[in-house]
């Protein structure tokens, strides 16, 4: 299977790129928690033993899953001068600016790290000072720095392979990241999207280079013509018109309708996928903090070649059910109850992941609002959720499909 195909949020899953959490969630240190982005620290075992358990739930149902590293692997085996540019990019964006320390990390990664895979899962879990053999005494930088410091930071995120880049029908929008942890993760997408043989050729509809911050959790396929995106903490409203404006004028894409939803900007509603997903033709689960008005913007594109915008101001059953072409039902997260809907939610009971119509992907420890999908007629692979939701994303956050049936 070649190229990308995701015109739909609930046509049955073929193929998903993920990422197995590494060794880069063993750099996160109290100190560093917030900027990177945690809100605790996964113990890596029991982690990972969660996320081949998530792998195995969707091989178990015909999906073939990928793995970021493998692609990015693919990508410099057997090809020297590109792995030699994407270390020195990656160098570069890990704050590493002059001469010396560039020709001295670069030798330490062609010396100890000549297999590709070893290489790309090095660039994600970080380099430490103490690692390396280093003439300590010759530049007062060096003399004051800690040992233990952290050369190369680590991107403990990158299990949430959903955000840095996102499939928008036949194409791709490769993102620049609203945090600096973040933004260096969308350099893997770029290698792969310019040169793996599976994913070269795909349409490139926003890039890393574009000065506006956008995510992947915010972006929704609702349906060959209709995207859903989230102006959020995650991203800005000039985003959305710029990606509407690449996307309106290539004659590759069918979307003509873009819905920009303007949801609270905080940690906890991060990326529209937080608040709402599709779970079936007709079924959305929802996070209640957002019902009531909305504030959602419809853009389409205008006779002259410029983006319409107009403002809709109703609530979301209304919208959905409007673009969606049918009448759609909400279901709550916490069933009802505030409590477990803010418990549930924080640890990500909105946030799932279809399969085929009406089979959802939920994390386990969302008991409440798991009783009530299946009592609604969901069909619930259910995953283990104990380390893996410290990182505060959920099993939509943890994958992005490659392709989807057509519905
Ligand atoms: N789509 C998502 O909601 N992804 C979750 C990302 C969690 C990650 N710790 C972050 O703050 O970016």
């Amino acid at each position: 299977m070649t190229g990308v195909n995701v015109k739909s949020e609930i046509g049955p899953l073929k193929k998903v790129i993920l990422h197995r959490p590494g060794k880069e969630l063993l750099n996160l240190t109290p100190d560093t928690l917030e900027r990177l982005l945690f809100d605790d620290i996964p113990f890596l075992e029991i982690a990972q033993q969660e996320h081949d358990a998530f792998a195995q739930a969707l091989r178990d149902n015909g999906v073939e899953v990928v793995y970021l590293e493998d692609l990015m692997a693919d990508v410099i085996r057997d090809n020297a001068a590109l792995r030699s540019q994407f270390i020195e990019e990656w160098l570069e964006e890990a704050d590493i600016h002059t001469p010396k320390w560039h020709k001295l990390l670069h030798e330490y990664l062609d010396a100890n790290y000549a297999d590709p895979k070893a290489l790309v899962e090095k660039t994600m879990e970080g380099i430490h000072l103490d690692e390396l053999e280093v003439d300590r005494s010759n530049s007062l930088i060096d003399q004051v720095s800690s040992p233990t410091k952290m050369v190369c930071d680590p991107m403990p995120n990158l299990y949430f392979t959903r955000d840095p880049f996102a499939m928008v029908g036949n194409g791709v929008t490769i993102h620049r990241m609203y945090s600096v942890t973040r933004n260096r993760e969308t350099m893997y997408g770029k290698y792969i999207f310019d040169n793996h043989p599976d994913f070269k050729g795909t349409p490139q509809y926003y890039s890393r280079d574009n000065a506006f911050h956008i995510e992947g959790g915010d972006i929704l396929n609702i349906n060959d013509h209709v995207l859903a995106i989230g102006i959020s903490q995650r991203t800005e409203p000039d985003a959305i018109d710029t990606l509407a404006q690449g996307i309106f004028h290539d004659e590759r894409s069918s979307i003509d309708t873009i819905l920009a939803f303007d949801i609270p900007n905080s940690r906890a509603f991060m990326h529209l996928d937080t608040v709402f997903t599709q779970i079936d033709h007709d079924k959305f689960t929802i996070h209640p903090g957002i019902l009531g008005p909305l504030t959602v913007f419809e853009l389409t594109k205008g006779a002259e070649g410029e983006v319409k915008v107009k403002r809709l101001d109703s609530d979301l059953e209304s919208i959905l059910t409007k673009y969606v072409g049918q009448p759609v039902q909400l279901l709550q997260c916490g069933a009802g109850d505030r409590i477990a809907a803010e418990r549930e939610q924080w640890n990500d009971g909105s946030n799932t992941l279809c399969i085929e119509p009406g089979k959802i992907c939920v994390y386990q420890r969302n008991n409440v609002t798991n009783d009530f999908l299946y009592k609604n007629g969901l069909e619930l692979v259910v995953i283990p959720s104990c380390e893996l939701s410290r990182g505060r994303g959920g099993p939509r956050c943890m994958s992005m499909p490659a392709w989807r049936e057509d519905l």
